[in-house]
Parts: structure tokens; sequence; C-alpha cells
């Protein structure tokens, strides 16, 4: 497997890494950044991997949140994948914020012209772990995921999706239910075409009602997010979670906004779920 190192940097005793690689799943190169806790220099160590939101990119998360002094206390390496593939320039993928790159939504898109390259989902639960537990000192049987807003819709359905591969799981600010937002439809009439029923397997709520993940999800939710109303639905949720009997633990918090700010605020008490199931 290839494995280009683009930088490394000590960081609270370990070492921030940031890395590129040619991935199989996207036909591109792909960027991720790991951070190795100083406990990784003696021993294999439980990885948690975080998928960013919208516009963003490996680096957003591993800059802001603010993230590393925690892990290195608690011996969790942390992986932050890319948000889409780049460098494709298919026609209309660049053309707004929201769609395209930087845009992925971490499923298998089986639309064209997306079908052949936005496979995020793929990439993140089989090529990204497989290069990362081959060339990072981790352990491939307990692994974490979680994420931020199209990320941490990401995070969860993929863990309901894939429950054997990922041991715990945690959102910030997650798009809940995307078939009912403008955001998802954008977003799932292009990569996986019209028929709104493909759509269901891609979408946290829908899943959870049918099928719950097998743990705890932690859910963190500001009350002054300017998403809340028109993209997030932390309400669709949490009645999916009362109809299948999903164990979910969502915490609405007043004034806090949609920001790495927000992010900030809560990481430690993500990171000790996650420590707390995986060990480390
Ligand atoms: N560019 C947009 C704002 C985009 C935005 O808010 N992105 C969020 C994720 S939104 C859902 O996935 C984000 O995490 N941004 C990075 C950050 O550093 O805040 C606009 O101009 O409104």
């Amino acid at each position: 497997m290839n494995l280009q190192t683009r930088s490394q940097h000590a960081c609270f005793g370990g070492r921030m890494g940031f890395y590129a690689h040619a991935a199989q799943a996207t036909g591109t190169e792909m960027r991720f950044a790991v951070y190795e806790p100083p406990q990784a220099s003696a021993r294999k160590l439980p990885a948690l991997y975080y998928l960013a939101g919208l516009t963003c990119n490996e680096e957003t998360f591993v800059i802001k949140a603010g993230a590393q002094r925690l892990a290195a206390d608690m011996g969790l390496v942390l992986v932050a994948c890319d948000t889409s593939p780049r460098g494709l320039n298919l026609p209309g993928d660049a053309d707004a914020w929201d769609f395209g790159v930087g845009a992925g939504f971490y499923l298998d898109a089986t639309a064209q012209p997306w079908a052949g390259h936005y496979r995020m989902s793929r990439y993140l639960n089989e090529e990204l772990p497989a290069l990362v537990e081959a060339n990072f000192p981790v352990r491939s049987d307990r692994r974490g995921i979680f994420g931020h807003s199209m990320g941490g819709h990401g995070a969860l359905v993929n863990a309901l999706r894939n429950p054997q591969r990922w041991h715990s799981v945690s959102a910030f600010a997650p798009i809940a239910n995307p078939v009912a937002v403008p955001w998802g439809e954008k977003a799932f009439s292009n990569y996986l075409g019209s028929d709104r029923q493909q759509w269901e397997a891609w979408d946290a709520s829908l899943l959870m009602r049918a099928r719950p993940y097998p743990g705890l999800m932690l859910v963190d939710q500001g009350l002054s997010d300017q998403f809340i109303d028109n993209q997030l639905h932390p309400q669709a949720l949490q009645a999916a979670a009362d109809a299948s009997g999903q164990k979910l633990e969502l915490r609405l918090h007043e004034g806090y906004d949609h920001s790495y700010w927000f992010i900030q605020s809560f990481i430690a008490d993500h990171l000790r779920h996650h420590a707390a199931i995986l060990g480390s």
C-alpha cells in the first residue's frame, strides 16, 4: 500500500501527521491526518475516526477542535479524513459549497457521474482503516467514529450500517434526517438518483428505526445553531430512538451554535465516551 508522509509535528508528547495516498475507492489521491499520542510508542491503541462537515478537509478538526491534549491523556489515536474526493473536475462538482467537492456525504454514489469516484463510505469503512492499521500502531478490533454536521450524520449512518466495524459512535450537530432537508435532498438526488426509496439506506433516522445500533450513541446539539430548524432536525433522531429502543443520549445546549467553538466545548465528553467503550 502506498503512503506518502506530507508532514509530521511533535504534539503533546506524541505526533501529529499529515498523509496522502492513492485511493482505490475514489480513484484519486486522498489526504488524511493522524494524531498518535505518546502511548503509541509502546503499544497498539484504539483509533477514533473523525468526519468533518461541508466545506471542511482533513485539517479542519485537528486544527480547530482542541482534541490532541485529551487524546494524549486518554491514549486514543485520532484519524481525520477528507470530506470528498478532489481534483476530478466533474461537471458541477465545484458550483456550490454544499455539494460535490467538500461535500461527499460519506456515502457510495450510484448515479453518474459520481458513481465511479464518490465512494466515501467504501473508503471510510474499508480502505482507510486497512491503510491506517497497516502503517500506524492501532488496534484493528477497536475503532470509534464521530463527526460534525454532514460528518456527524456520516458517523451515525456508517455505524448503523456497519456496527461490526465501529465499536463506538457519537456526533456533533448531525444532519439527523437528510431525506427530509435541503442539504440531504440535493446530495442524495445527485449521488443516488431520483428514486427516494434508495435514499433510505443512507438516512440515520430511518436506519435507526429499522435496526438500532448496538450501543449508546452520544449526540450534542446547540440550540442557537443556525442550521437546526432547516437542515439538522435532531427531533427526528430522538423520535427514531424512541420508536426503536436505540440507546441515545441527545444533549441540547442553550446558546451554542454550529461552529467549532461548540465542538471545542464538548470534545472532552466525546473522547471520554469513546475511550470508555474502546479502552485505551
Ligand atoms: N461556507 C458556508 C458555511 C459552511 C459551514 O458552516 N460548514 C460547517 C459544516 S456545515 C455541515 O456539514 C463547518 O464545519 N465549517 C468549518 C468551520 O470551520 O466552521 C457559509 O459560508 O455559510
